[in-house]
């Protein structure tokens, strides 16, 4: 059978990437959405409403697709972490990071017409102790300003990483096994390299 058109409403090149490790072809649409994560939001609320205003930001320009929104945010001690707006905003969350445990979470929102199902995963990372020079070194590389959290796993991020618990690939982005298991579940078929 032939795959069903598949639509990833998002900008994140690391998003496609993943995607496209797996043998699926979509097409990208990329939403101008304002990302505010309303006051009093939970960090898994906050990551379920932004997928979904993604996802629904351009599912009327694809009403037959299936659509797939996404967000994802660290969360370190109950406080939500985006991208940071600057060099010391990005300081001060790696410093925060620094020798401790934090969350990431990404929500994903499927949707096709007026269906949608919504889901998060949760993956645990531990920093190693930085110090301020490798803090400032690493941000240098520029790698942390597009990036929750100040950091990416995959990139030079990866150094700063003692131990994780969950799926990898949530962290980068797209919790990729669960989200083809279910947007199998909610009637997409997608080609056989990709289950
Ligand atoms: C923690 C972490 C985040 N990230 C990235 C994943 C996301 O692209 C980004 C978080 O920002 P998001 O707002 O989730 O996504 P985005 O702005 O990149 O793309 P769009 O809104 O168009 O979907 O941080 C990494 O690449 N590596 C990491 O280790």
């Amino acid at each position: 059978m032939e795959q069903q058109h598949l639509v990833l409403a998002s900008g994140s090149p690391r998003r496609k990437e993943i995607l496209e490790n797996v043998g699926l072809s979509f097409t990208i649409a990329v939403s101008d959405i304002e990302e505010i994560i309303e006051e009093g939001a939970s960090p898994s609320e906050a990551v379920s409403s932004l997928a979904a205003q993604k996802a629904q930001s351009i599912a009327d320009r694809f009403q037959h697709s299936f659509v797939i929104g996404a967000d994802t945010v660290v969360v370190l001690d109950g406080v939500i972490l985006g991208k940071p707006r600057d060099k010391e905003e990005a300081f001060s969350m790696l410093s925060g990071l620094s020798g401790s445990t934090h969350s990431v979470l990404t929500g994903v929102c499927l949707m096709q017409g007026s269906r949608t199902v919504s889901f998060y995963e949760s993956t645990s990372v531990t920093f190693y102790e930085l110090s301020e020079t490798e803090i400032r070194s690493y941000i240098e590389s520029g790698e942390p300003m597009d990036k929750a959290g100040a950091y990416g796993i995959q990139g030079l991020g990866s150094l700063l990483v003692k131990e994780l618990h969950g799926d990898y690939f949530s962290v980068v982005g797209l919790p990729v096994a669960r989200t083809i298991r279910e947007l199998k579940k909610f009637g997409f078929h997608a080609e056989k390299n990709a289950l």
